[in-house]
């Protein structure tokens, strides 16, 4: 069973149709990369499979479980990133780990263990202890991305895991997502509109484009499939032969 499939998922914004019906699946312990450009439908798409919003046809289901008839068990299964997270600013990045850990873990004893993996992941060392709110930018990303694994889901659902973060914190993020997936199983969905660090990152991608999947593979097939250099160079060729409108969202 896939741990994520997705069949003709649709969603509508009043006119503005973002998902036209999009297909795919994710294989346990696989990383799976959306990407495509601002207003493709990642984050609506992240968004149903969360259950954060409902989709106005298709169906999606994590782990079998169907994201809006079961939207709790498929809660208990999955930790999401949003693109705009805010922290609890009023605590300190310490504080905010311990709380989640609380809500999370089932005694004690695990909260502990969850919040030291969760100081591990953070990375932030002494500033933990300094309120959130006097955090970078990055800084909140990788509290925010700590507190999305610590809590060791079957599936990460990660939206621009990497966004605001310089080249450094990016590239520990990534060796994260991949430590994460070879050593605990977790499986990733993660979205990105960097094509070139997917490619490092993903197994397999599927290429959005307009509420519309224009291709999925491993970033090999679909480099071989249309002759190109890497991913940036493969969206390209792939969306201007089978869409001849400018790239990008629903009014871009
Ligand atoms: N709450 C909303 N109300 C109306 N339209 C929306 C809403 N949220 C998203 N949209 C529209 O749906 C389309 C898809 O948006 P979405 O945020 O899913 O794209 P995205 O691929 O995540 O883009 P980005 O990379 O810019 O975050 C866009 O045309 C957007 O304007």
């Amino acid at each position: 069973m896939p741990m994520v499939e997705v069949l003709n998922l649709e969603k509508d914004y009043g006119k503005v149709k973002a998902l036209k019906g999009i297909s795919f699946s994710v294989n346990e312990g696989e990383i799976f990369g959306l990407i495509g450009p601002n207003g493709a439908g990642k984050s609506t798409t992240l968004k149903i499979l969360s259950t954060l919003l409902k989709p106005t046809g298709g169906t999606a289901r994590i782990a079998g479980h169907d994201v809006v008839k079961e939207a709790e068990k498929v809660r208990g299964l999955i930790s999401y990133l949003p693109e705009e997270a805010g922290a609890y600013k009023n605590l300190t990045g310490y504080e905010y780990l311990q709380f989640m850990a609380k809500l999370y873990a089932k005694d004690e004893e695990k909260a502990k263990k969850m919040l030291e993996l969760g100081v591990e992941l953070s990375g932030l060392g002494e500033r933990l202890h300094d309120k959130v709110a006097t955090y970078s930018k990055g800084m909140a990303r990788k509290l925010l991305i700590a507190r999305a694994l610590m809590v060791k889901p079957k599936l990460a659902i990660l939206d621009e895991p990497a966004s605001g973060l310089d080249i450094v914190n990016a590239y520990s993020i990534r060796q994260m997502i991949r430590r994460f997936a070879r050593e605990e199983g977790v499986t990733f969905l993660l979205s990105s509109h960097n094509m070139l660090e997917v490619e490092y990152l993903c197994h397999r991608v599927a290429l959005i484009n307009k509420g519309q999947i224009v291709d999925v593979g491993t970033p090999k097939e679909l480099k071989d499939k249309y002759g190109a250099e890497n991913l940036e160079e493969v969206f390209m060729t792939a969306v201007g032969k089978k869409i001849s409108e400018p790239i990008g969202g629903e009014g871009a």
